[in-house]
């Protein structure tokens, strides 16, 4: 089976070096091409776990960008393994809207798509559907799960439920890994803190945050992760014909941040958001509340919301939740009396990659 892996950046390189470290004698996998943005590496040879980026920098060719070469060259070797009998998995890393748009063509090509990117899944309508369309055309399959929760199992669970029958009423809890390491550090049962900006630049770090921190703080991120998780639920899906946009969202960013080009200048400025995020902390703690941004998809209302909520201090999303924890509640017929719960960490190069490989391994 030959793997074209695009996108060595967290995420990517984690994977890579966890296809790398599954046992060598049952491992099926080729890893038929690694790319960047600017640089590919086909046929990589003598890849080995730790040393392959040393490897990839002195080996790929910067000749093309990489999108050209999806589009050309290398595009058309991995239709020509198809064509020649071989199951090929493109592995997309990046979070790029431009290779998002390549996925109809590769899959009604019989290349399959694996992939953390939340862009193709949440955006248009239509684009959503030519992937579906473009899949059963040609049987390739797509597997996304960790655009929802990581590695958790939160879309695998929900296509579990919808297909064996259960009716999905709501589905609610705290679906960003960054929202969350922000608010149960930033707003606990206790009266001194640290500063919001400083949070956020810790979750940066750790690699919770997308590429541009404001896609997390916009919500735009929980607003994608709900219309994903909208569109395998039969009756949701013409409700977002827009995508993500449709989805009733509170940004946490304001007017004055919103255009900031780079991440590194957006965390720069944020300091001077701290005053305003520190009232509205003060604010909950006199009413005896944390703040928590969660996502709810209501199927009876149809209402899809991603909001900044006040919890009570008792409330479990106050006191269950650690690190970048995502909290994910499916309330269905079957789970009437007590929600199925999925908990645990939502965001990180470990858990995401090992989402990506676990749906890799599918094709086995
Ligand atoms: N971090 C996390 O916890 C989680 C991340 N995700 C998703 O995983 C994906 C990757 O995130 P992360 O690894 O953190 O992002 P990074 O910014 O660390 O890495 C992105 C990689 O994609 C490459 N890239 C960007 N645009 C293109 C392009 N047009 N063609 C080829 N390569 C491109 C970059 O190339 P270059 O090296 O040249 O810049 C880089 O190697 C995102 O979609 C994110 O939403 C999902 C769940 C959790
Ligand atoms: N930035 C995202 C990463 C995972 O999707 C998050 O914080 O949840
Ligand atoms: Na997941």
């Amino acid at each position: 089976m030959y793997v074209a892996v695009v996108g060595k950046g967290l995420v990517g390189a984690e994977f890579v070096d966890q296809l790398l470290s599954l046992p060598v004698p049952s491992n099926p996998f080729n890893i038929f091409s690694i790319s960047s943005s600017k640089k590919t590496w086909i046929r990589p040879q003598g890849l080995v776990h730790t040393e392959w980026k040393k490897a990839f920098e002195s080996s790929a060719s910067d000749a093309s960008d990489t999108v050209t070469l999806l589009k050309s060259t290398l595009g058309t070797e991995m239709e020509t393994l198809v064509k020649a009998g071989h199951k090929v998995v493109l592995v997309d890393n990046t979070s790029s809207d431009t290779i998002a748009q390549l996925y109809p063509r590769f899959l009604s090509a019989g290349v399959n798509v694996i992939t953390p990117n939340k862009k193709a899944f949440s955006s248009d309508l239509t684009l959503y559907e030519e992937i579906l369309t473009a899949g059963m055309s040609s049987g390739a399959k797509f597997y996304n799960e960790s655009t929802v929760g990581a590695g958790l199992p939160v879309i695998s669970t929900l296509k579990d439920l919808v297909t064996t029958g259960d009716n999905v009423s709501k589905i609610e809890g705290v679906f960003s890994g960054t929202m969350s390491y922000i608010f149960n550090n930033f707003s606990t049962s206790s009266r001194n803190g640290p500063t919001f900006s400083s949070v956020v630049t810790k979750a940066r770090e750790l690699g919770y945050t997308e590429p541009h921190p404001a896609d997390d703080l916009n919500g735009a991120d929980v607003a994608r992760k709900l219309t994903i998780l909208s569109r395998f639920i039969p009756e949701l899906l013409p409700l977002l014909p827009q995508g993500y946009i449709s989805v009733d969202t509170k940004s946490l960013v304001p007017p004055a941040l919103k255009n900031i080009a780079t991440g590194d200048e957006f965390i720069q400025a944020l300091p001077t958001f701290d005053d305003a995020m520190e009232r509205l902390r003060t604010e909950a703690l006199q009413e005896g509340k944390v703040l928590r941004y969660v996502g709810v998809i209501d199927v009876a209302t149809q209402t899809i919301k991603a909001s900044l909520e006040k919890y009570d201090v008792n409330h479990a999303f106050a006191t269950s939740l650690g690190g970048s924890d995502n909290i994910i509640m499916f309330h269905t017929n079957r789970y009437g009396e007590r929600p199925l719960i999925i908990q645990g960490a939502g965001a990180g190069a470990a858990v995401t990659a090992m989402g990506v490989l676990s749906d890799l391994l599918r094709f086995t």
